[in-house]
């Protein structure tokens, strides 16, 4: 992508968006386009497409989603599947419309099988049954990934799905139920603290397994995805399949490759909190996946590795964490 290459980052507001653009800017990128929600609703294609044709981006990053924790997305499966739909086919098909050069849509590690083998390559795609308490979602991201894979085969466009694991980081929403588990436990670790409450409440067993990716590593990826070479960035947007016989849709996973228990994250978190009191479980909610752990050799053969430490990236969420109750 050169300096003067007009970029539409799609949802330059959220936990992702906002790192991609201020990885962008770092970088000396004069011409970003963005538009907060209000501004442009995504999921209204008319309005999408009208904004394509004005703007012409050379380079879309979509990074806007309606996203959530566990407990979100069992509750509320019509508006993850229906807002994810709406949001990726008004986005993709405008982006053709458009002459968009190279697309990236993010997707999530929840795509694969709820017992997919670990670590989960690419190739583990549609060979199971799905968790249940995110299938809505994992469902839309999976059409998204055939929606780009349709894209390039009928129309030759270069349209690539990054399948991001968990992923945490400054600007992520801290609210007390909706969230991921990393921001749910900062505030909960935080709050018993300022409290002095004797316990914490952990959902779920402490048993299943998470793979944590900082947000300004992913979007470090994602930068340089986009930023591959011709030849490397079209290696990995897979192959037709009515003319190979392979099934290679245009995916690559993001993660660190190393996960840990959510029991021993809440220790991580104690710690990084310094809070002293006991840790609860309660099982009576979800614990979702057993595991879900990426395969990263695709993407660490094209030559990017992840380099935050899960106990680094935890120090800078918590400052994070103060910094936006001290705004409140
Ligand atoms: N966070 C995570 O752990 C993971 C995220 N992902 C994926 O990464 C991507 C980014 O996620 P993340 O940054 O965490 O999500 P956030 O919720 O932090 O950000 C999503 C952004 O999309 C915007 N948005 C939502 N709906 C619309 C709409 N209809 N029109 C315009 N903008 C809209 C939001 O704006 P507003 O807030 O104003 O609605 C927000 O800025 C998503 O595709 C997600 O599925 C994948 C795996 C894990
Ligand atoms: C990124 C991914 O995010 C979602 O899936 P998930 O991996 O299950 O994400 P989660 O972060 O919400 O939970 C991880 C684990 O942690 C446990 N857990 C403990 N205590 C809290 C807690 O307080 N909050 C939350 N949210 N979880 C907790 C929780 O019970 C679970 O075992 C998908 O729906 C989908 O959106 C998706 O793609």
């Amino acid at each position: 992508m050169d300096l003067d290459e007009s970029i539409f980052v799609a949802g330059h507001r959220g936990l992702v968006g906002s790192a991609i653009v201020r990885r962008l800017q770092a970088a000396g990128h004069r011409r970003l386009l963005l538009r907060t929600h209000a501004e442009l609703d995504l999921t209204d294609a008319a309005a999408t497409r009208a904004f394509f044709a004005a703007e012409r981006p050379r380079h879309v990053f979509l990074a806007a989603a309606k996203v959530g924790g566990i407990v979100a997305n069992n509750d509320f499966p019509a508006d993850f599947i229906r807002e994810n739909l709406a949001i990726q086919t008004s986005v993709i098909d405008a982006a053709w419309h458009a002459g968009v050069e190279r697309l990236l849509f993010l997707g999530s590690s929840c795509i694969y099988p709820k017992h997919a083998p670990q670590p989960m390559p690419e190739s583990c795609l549609l060979t199971g049954p799905l968790e249940p308490t995110n299938r809505a979602y994992a469902l839309a991201k999976i059409a998204g990934i055939e929606m780009c894979w349709s894209y390039n085969r009928q129309h030759g466009t270069r349209y690539l799905a990054a399948m991001p694991t968990n992923l945490y980081g400054a600007g992520d929403n801290y609210h007390p139920t909706n969230s991921h588990v990393i921001p749910a436990l900062l505030r909960k670790f935080h709050e018993a603290k300022t409290r002095g409450e004797p316990s914490v409440t952990v959902w779920g067993s402490g048993t299943p397994r998470r793979e944590f990716l900082c947000s300004d590593d992913m979007a470090d990826a994602c930068v340089f995805l986009m930023n591959l070479p011709d030849e490397r960035f079209d290696a990995l947007l897979g192959s037709d399949e009515a003319k190979t016989g392979r099934f290679e849709p245009p995916l690559v996973n993001v993660g660190v490759g190393e996960d840990v228990t959510i029991a021993e994250l809440a220790e991580l978190v104690r710690r990084t909190v310094g809070y002293e009191g006991a840790i609860v479980y309660d099982r009576s909610k979800p614990d979702g996946t057993p595991r879900k752990l990426m395969d990263v050799s695709r993407l660490a053969a094209a030559g990017w590795r992840a380099s935050t430490t899960l106990a680094d990236g935890l120090a800078l969420a918590y400052r994070d964490f103060l910094a936006s109750e001290a705004r409140r």
